[in-house]
């Protein structure tokens, strides 16, 4: 099972040899536990071990393998981040993909060395969606063949990109070109920082961090403001776009060529996704497999509360979508890896379906992953709301994913738009040219779903329904549109009266790809018990998103209460089903207690033991009496009795 989570048994051994190998290493642990820690406390622990990773990471991992520098990053530093989090995440992938041959000759291989540290440095504190109006400007003077980068007000202060505020001395800046007075629009420019030596701000740099979070603290976010910052030309990244000496524009092939970082984040984030989802579920069902409370049959012992019908229903339909979305994601970075190829050599054709289906499946996954995440928290009570199950720090970084790289209901809308030109060729007869991810939209369906109908059909009338509903919303919703202008309303106005039908249909047509993209990888394996577990965990997955869509396909009819009834039956028997495999579905993604970073989801199921062990750890623990106590509390005492 390991081997289809990870992509091969290569994968899954190589991540368990990379394990042992950490386990073996104390230099690379958490010196006492992350919640015990302050922020600077953290940011030094994380910086401390980064070192000695760009020392020994050749030892235990092939450092030019992304998935395993993944997985080293994880199980070493966690996932609240790291000083380097944006120079991997963004800072490497937005040079590789924008700089040409020659300005990556000259940076790449520092920065891959770390020689220097970089991050993306895209929204502002008045800005962030709304990249056509960014306030910060790079105005080329012709004269001495240098942009000037400034920051013509307070709201034009970059803020929000990860590790700008302290740790980074390089950033990808995204400022509007402006050259002989005519503006460009945002474009992509390598900027120094800081001094080399020193790590103080060049000047004209006005930098720092932007305080804590909801999470991910060890990441210092930041701020930066340019006054008048002058950079070379050539310190435009100059793959698609050029700026000659003399100020001449040479345009891109694609306008927005130069948002493929972002495609490069929402494209991996979703396997990332997954893993947080998992980890917490790992967390959940492992410790209600050891939690006994109360009796479901008063004659017998206290059950573990995963035997409870309503734990199940709340941790194991989530399972079936970490899964679900590790194939889905698995999938979309086979698909951006294509498509980052073929932009390289010219062929940007294939950018408009990537950039849809990276914001639905971005924008739906991240949803689902928080919803799982918090559910995974209240299914383990009390203890889950200490910060010994680790959840609610897993929780704030995966809904962090809801808002960086496009706010989720944004996003949305982008797919929508792609959805509504899908409709209008269907409309117009045309549907020999819809793409091969929305092709579903030209076919005639059956009038009602089979459903219950046809015995041994496999899923093919559960891809039927959703592929049904899909399209009966983006047909709706695109029909509303096109009718609001047909009365003579604005196109912008139309479309916003419209948008929550349109992002209704956009969630529709993600989980349709989230559900194929299951269903395709059940039908490739070749293993009979693996098969077998994994479509137990597919039946689970269409039923119970089936019933929570289910109004969609009720109001025409297509379903009918009699199906609903049959659907709602077949989540309740996969429920049991599932039972006997929960925990080991969730111990197939092998995550160490390293990782895990979590009393209550410890392999070796000792929880009380180590609670105990935890809380007395905790530093307010240190003394009996606290100076809090003798300062304020005893003095008040005091006077009341008097
Ligand atoms: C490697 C492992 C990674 C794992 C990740 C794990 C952890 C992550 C850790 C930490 C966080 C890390 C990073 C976070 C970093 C950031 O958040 S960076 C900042 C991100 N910011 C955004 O995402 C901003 C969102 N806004 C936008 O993307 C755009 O502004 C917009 C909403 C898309 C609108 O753009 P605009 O230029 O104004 O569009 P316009 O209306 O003029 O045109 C729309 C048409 O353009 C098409 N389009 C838009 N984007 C793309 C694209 N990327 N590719 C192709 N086409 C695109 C769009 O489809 C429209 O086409 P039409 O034909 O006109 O419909
Ligand atoms: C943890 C984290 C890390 C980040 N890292 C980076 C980084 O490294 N580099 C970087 O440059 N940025 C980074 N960001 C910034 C992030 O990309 C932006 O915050 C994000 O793109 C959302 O933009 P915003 O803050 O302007 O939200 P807003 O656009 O102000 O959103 C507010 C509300 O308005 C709605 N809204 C806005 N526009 C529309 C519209 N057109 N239609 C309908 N509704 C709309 C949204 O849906 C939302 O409900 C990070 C943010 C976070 C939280």
């Amino acid at each position: 099972m390991a081997a289809q989570i990870w992509g091969s048994e290569k994968r899954a051994r190589r991540r368990r040899e990379i394990s042992a190998k950490i386990a073996q290493m104390p230099e690379l642990h958490d010196s006492k536990p992350l919640p015990f820690m302050t922020r600077e406390e953290k940011i030094m622990e994380s910086a401390r071990k980064l070192t000695i990773l760009t020392e020994k990471m050749g030892q235990i991992i092939d450092p030019t393998d992304p998935a395993e520098l993944y997985h080293l990053n994880n199980e070493v530093l966690g996932l609240e981040g790291n000083p380097m989090a944006l120079h991997g995440v963004m800072f490497i992938p937005a040079l590789s993909a924008q700089a040409s041959d020659e300005q990556q000759a000259k940076w790449l291989p520092r920065a891959l060395r770390r020689e220097i540290i970089g991050t993306y440095a895209q929204t502002e504190l008045g800005h962030g969606t709304n990249l056509q109006n960014l306030e910060t400007t790079a105005t080329y003077d012709l004269a001495t063949q240098e942009f000037v980068l400034h920051t013509p007000q307070i709201t034009a202060l970059k803020w929000w990109p990860g590790n700008l505020g302290k740790s980074s001395n390089y950033a990808v800046v995204v400022a509007h070109m402006i050259i002989k007075a005519k503006n460009y629009g945002p474009h992509p420019f390598m900027v120094q920082l800081r001094d080399e030596k020193t790590h103080e701000p060049l000047p004209g740099i006005t930098i720092g961090d932007i305080g804590p979070k909801m999470a991910y603290n060890i990441v210092d976010n930041g701020f930066l403001g340019f006054n008048k910052y002058r950079i070379p030309r050539t310190n435009l990244l100059m793959r698609h776009t050029k700026v000659e000496a003399d100020g001449t524009y040479i345009k891109p092939p694609h306008a927005k060529i130069n948002y493929s970082a972002m495609v490069h984040v929402r494209a991996y984030m979703l396997t990332g996704q997954a893993i947080m989802l998992a980890s917490a579920l790992n967390i959940a069902t492992r410790y209600s497999s050891v939690r006994r409370q109360g009796q479901i049959d008063k004659s017998q012992p206290e059950v573990k509360v995963l035997e409870y019908q309503t734990q199940q229903h709340r941790l194991f339909p989530s399972i079936a979508r970490a899964y679900a979305f590790q194939f889905a994601g698995a999938e979309t970075v086979k698909l951006y890896e294509h498509v980052l190829k073929e932009m390289k050599s010219g062929n940007v054709s294939l950018m408009a379906d990537l950039h849809a289906l990276t914001s639905g499946l971005k924008s739906v996954v991240t949803y689902q992953t928080g919803e799982g995440i918090e559910q995974a928290r209240m299914a383990c009570g009390g203890h889950g709301y200490s910060m010994a199950s680790y959840i609610s720090e897993i929780y704030g970084v995966a809904i962090g994913g809801c808002t960086y790289e496009g706010e989720n209901m944004v996003m949305l809308l982008q797919l929508a738009r792609y959805l509504v030109k899908s409709a209008a060729l269907v409309k117009s007869g045309q549907s020999s040219k819809l793409g091969p991810l929305v092709a579903y939209l030209g076919v005639k369906s059956e009038p009602t779903s089979l459903i219950d109908r046809i015995p041994n059909s496999g899923f093919t009338e559960y891809v039927k329904t959703f592929q049904h509903v899909s399209k009966r919303q983006t047909l709706k919703a695109a029909d509303m549109f096109f009718g609001l202008m047909e009365k003579g309303e604005k196109r912008e106005i139309a479309w916003n009266k419209c948008s929550v039908e349109l992002n209704r249909a956009s969630r529709l047509h993600t989980r349709l790809f989230i559900v194929e993209a299951f269903v395709r990888r059940v039908n490739e394996i070749a293993d009979i018990r693996i098969k077998e577990a994994l479509t137990d965990l597919l039946h689970l997955h269409v039923n119970y998103e089936l019933l929570d869509i289910a109004s969609y396909a009720l109001e025409d009819g297509f379903l009918s209460a009699s199906q609903l009834d049959y659907i709602r039956d077949q989540v309740y028997l996969y429920l049991g089903k599932i039972r006997p495999n929960a925990v080991s579905l969730l111990d197939s993604w092998e995550f160490s207690d390293i990782e895990l970073r979590s009393v209550l989801g410890r392999r070796d199921g000792n929880v009380y033991e180590n609670l105990f062990k935890w809380a007395k750890s905790s530093p307010l623990n240190k003394t009996d009496v606290l100076s809090s106590v003798t300062q304020y509390l005893k003095p008040m005492m005091e006077k009341a009795r008097l």
